[in-house]
């Protein structure tokens, strides 16, 4: 098969993609990926959120030449959507964060790394060039090795930390994991900084090579820091000079201390629905943080974009850019590194068109002036 006939194969909306996914991958893995925290109640959620929203368009008004980029932090990217940090991407496909970061890079959109992926910081800048990449971190409680991970990201060309703050607890409660006795880390999955990271290796008696259940447990001994607070985050503002953001804030009172602590940038997420069951939609938070914020650095947003409307509507409601988490993963489980390409494309193409259906020419044009609250609709 020619890349272009696999390509006419390839699924096209998100469901199709995740149908696709579901009859390639192992019910556990699968699971662990679609699944959210409890009853899933927060994750839809966050769905149907969307449909509080309408776009009202305007006509007539030459959208011949758009211009779909947006700047975040003096780089230009080349539409509106980043790849939100996914872990352990070795348990979708082979080429794990290989795959996804060489699609993001053929396209020059950005990439972020997660701190447990499947492969290291380095191995994953040397695929991508000089293809834009910021490095996602999970502070663990082990200060040394967080110093390292973060001088590691640095070194390898990584240009923002995305500091995620809503898992600092523990995994939520995700009861399919729990039922299919799903636990990555207990077979070394997810490990790639740690077991390539000096820090993390000189600390144990014996190389992960030797003896890796003790790495393992060292692993999970340092991985959760349920004690982190805001006063630890001067020591990393003091850390680096790259830009810091603060992924899975939900509440401006939260957004409000980031901004006096020195944060350059906000995520409004609640993880994809996956951590606290019951919490606020995202895309429900983010009016809130934005009259917060007031345009003081800028606000990303994820949790349940799916496509080109989407996009639209957060920008309209303040976000600057998106990320987006589970329509990418399934095209990696597809067809790995041709899958997250193709999926990418399509959003790309589905954000101008829509774009130019809404009589707007350009990102830049989006406010809420596109919306209207709507009056039907509300039921899923
Ligand atoms: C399989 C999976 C793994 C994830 N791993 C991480 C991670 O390592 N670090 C992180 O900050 N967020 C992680 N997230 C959360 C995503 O970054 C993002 O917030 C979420 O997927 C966005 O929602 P969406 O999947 O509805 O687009 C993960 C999400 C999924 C689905
Ligand atoms: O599953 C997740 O949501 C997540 O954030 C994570 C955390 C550690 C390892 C892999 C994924």
């Amino acid at each position: 098969m020619t890349n272009e006939d696999l390509a006419k194969s390839f699924p096209v909306t998100f469901e199709d993609w995740e149908n696709r996914a579901r009859t390639i991958l192992p019910v556990s893995s699968f699971d662990y990926i679609t699944g959210g925290a409890g009853s899933e109640e927060t994750m839809r959620a966050n769905r149907t959120v969307f449909l509080r929203w309408h776009i009202q368009p305007r006509v007539l008004s030459d959208v011949s030449k758009r211009d779909l980029t947006v700047t975040l932090f003096g780089r230009t990217f080349p539409a509106p959507f980043l790849l939100a940090p996914l872990g352990i991407q070795g348990v979708t496909h082979p080429e794990a964060e290989l795959g996804s970061a060489r699609a993001a890079s053929r396209l020059g959109i950005p990439f972020i790394l997660s701190t447990v992926a499947s492969r290291t910081i380095e191995q994953v800048a040397y695929v991508m060039g000089g293809a834009p990449r910021w490095f996602q971190l999970f502070w663990p409680t082990d200060n040394d090795v967080m110093v390292s991970l973060v001088r590691r990201a640095e070194k390898a060309g990584y240009s923002a930390i995305v500091l995620t703050v809503d898992t600092a607890a523990g995994f939520g409660w995700r009861p399919r994991s729990i039922r299919n006795h799903f636990y990555p880390f207990l077979f070394g999955e997810g490990m790639a900084n740690f077991i390539s990271d000096p820090v993390f290796r000189s600390k144990l008696k014996q190389p992960p090579e030797k003896d890796m259940y003790a790495a393992i447990m060292q692993f999970l001994k340092i991985i959760w820091n349920p004690a982190l607070s805001w006063e630890n985050l001067t020591f990393l503002r003091k850390l680096t000079k790259l830009p810091i953001l603060l992924k899975g804030i939900l509440n401006p009172n939260d957004a409000e201390l980031a901004l006096q602590l020195g944060m350059d940038g906000i995520v409004v997420s609640n993880h994809g629905g996956r951590q606290l069951d019951g919490e606020i939609a995202a895309l429900e938070a983010l009016p809130m943080i934005c009259d917060c914020i007031q345009g003081r650095i800028p606000v990303l947003m994820d949790s349940g974009i799916r496509g080109g409307a989407d996009v639209l509507k957060t920008i309209a409601l303040g976000a600057t850019a998106v990320l987006i988490g589970r329509p990418y993963i399934y095209g990696l489980a597809v067809a790995g590194e041709k899958g997250v390409h193709q999926v990418i494309r399509n959003l790309i193409a589905d954000i101008d068109i829509s774009l130019a259906n809404t009589g707007r020419k350009s990102i830049a044009e989006i406010d809420r002036s596109l919306l209207v609250q709507a009056q039907i609709g509300n039921k899923i």
